[in-house]
């Protein structure tokens, strides 16, 4: 996208514009959580290093700049480069759907199951440009020229062929493309030393609280805890909006009394339009406007299950300010017992003016921006 640069255009509009266009673009850093509880941080730092380094002369790529973060020491940051625009295309054109799309422009390869269409006679070895499928439009299998949206995510290598691909009926899984000329250098991250490290993007790095209501994201949790060989974090699938009663107790699982918790993080469904990179967003007005009712029904319950004194943390990974700064105003003015605090470290930026917070309420918000390049951020703090 092109900067339009006209005055014509009122300021909040263009602020939504320079939003947008930053959305596009992936973050200018992968972040890794170190498991300080395997081995010491600055061995797993060069153990990283060294493996990393491995991966990019492998791909004839230069390493990246990489380090410590200076206010996280349990994060590893990896700046990524690009765009690379100055690739040549090669007119054999593989079109892969929307995720994969994304998972290329932060770093990953291209496995088998992502490819939708792929030229006639493709055979193992070739050169292709990969192309993402922006609206969906792409039918697996498709051979003649794509003709739908689609946006170029870089150049690769097949290892696989058309004929295998589409004609074989073989269950085919692993990598198809290896990406050798990405638009953006990230490393590929993909069960990458799952036990020392694990791929975590900056804003999420906090404290967890371990009840969902899907079980699939419970199980999840459990593989992520007994990777990490965490034995404290007990996952329960449970609903939020009945994780509260007089007559329960602390001994098993949900629900809880009021009161009970020191400290809460509710990190809960949001319009997630912060997720970066994201080209296409499938909400409408109406599922829009869903969230912020149902963020105020769980924020009560985690305000019903805290302690006095306790500590809650709010977080959403999506930029309206109806779920973020609204939600806030909202929660400042119907429990009298909140008080904001100031947030330590705070590494993003403050929060945005509306509804009455204060200039000093705005500073102990973070936000993170998509208009302020993630590296910027890093080294702000350095
Ligand atoms: C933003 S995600 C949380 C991500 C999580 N912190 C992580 O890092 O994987 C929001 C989660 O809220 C869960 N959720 C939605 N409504 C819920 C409810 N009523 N009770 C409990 N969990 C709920 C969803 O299943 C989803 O996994």
């Amino acid at each position: 996208m092109q900067e339009t640069g006209t005055s014509d255009i009122p300021a909040y509009l263009q602020s939504l514009l320079t939003v947008l266009t930053e959305t596009c673009t992936p973050p200018a850093y992968t972040t890794l959580r170190i498991n300080s509880l395997e081995s010491n941080k600055d061995e797993i730092f060069q153990h990283i290093q060294r493996e990393i380094s491995k991966i990019y002369k492998d791909r004839d790529r230069d390493d990246p700049v990489m380090y410590i973060h200076p206010k996280l020491s349990e994060v590893i940051v990896i700046e990524s480069r690009g765009p690379n625009y100055h690739h040549e295309r090669s007119d054999k054109e593989v079109i892969v759907d929307l995720a994969c799309g994304m998972a290329v422009l932060r770093g990953a390869d291209i496995f088998v199951q992502g490819i939708m269409g792929a030229p006639t006679g493709m055979q193992v070895g070739d050169k292709v440009s990969v192309y993402s499928d922006v609206d969906g439009q792409c039918k697996k299998g498709l051979i003649k020229p794509f003709t739908g949206k689609k946006i170029y995510v870089g150049n690769g290598v097949t290892k696989v062929s058309r004929e295998e691909l589409f004609c074989s009926g073989k269950d085919l899984s692993g990598v198809g493309i290896l990406m050798t000329e990405p638009l953006y250098e990230a490393p590929s991250l993909m069960e990458f030393c799952p036990h020392l490290v694990f791929p975590q993007n900056l804003p999420s790095i906090g404290r967890v609280i371990a009840f969902d209501k899907t079980l699939k994201k419970v199980e999840k949790i459990k593989k992520n805890c007994d990777n990490w060989k965490i034995t404290c974090v007990e996952p329960y699938v449970c609903d939020a909006t009945k994780s509260v009663d007089e007559a329960a107790d602390l001994s098993g699982g949900p629900p809880y009394p009021p009161g009970c918790f020191d400290r809460i993080l509710l990190d809960g469904p949001c319009s997630a339009l912060g997720q970066r990179p994201a080209y296409i967003s499938k909400l409408n007005s109406n599922s829009l406007k869903s969230y912020p009712t149902y963020q105020r029904k769980l924020f009560t319950k985690a305000v019903d299950l805290l302690k006095p004194g306790g500590v809650l943390v709010y977080s959403t990974c999506t930029i309206t300010l109806e779920e973020n700064e609204k939600l806030v105003a909202w929660a400042l003015r119907t429990f009298e017992n909140l008080k904001l605090e100031p947030q330590t470290p705070h590494i993003g930026g403050c929060g945005r003016c509306c509804d009455g917070l204060t200039e000093e309420d705005l500073k102990k918000l973070q936000y993170f921006d998509p208009c302020v390049s993630s590296h910027e951020d890093t080294i702000k703090t350095m």
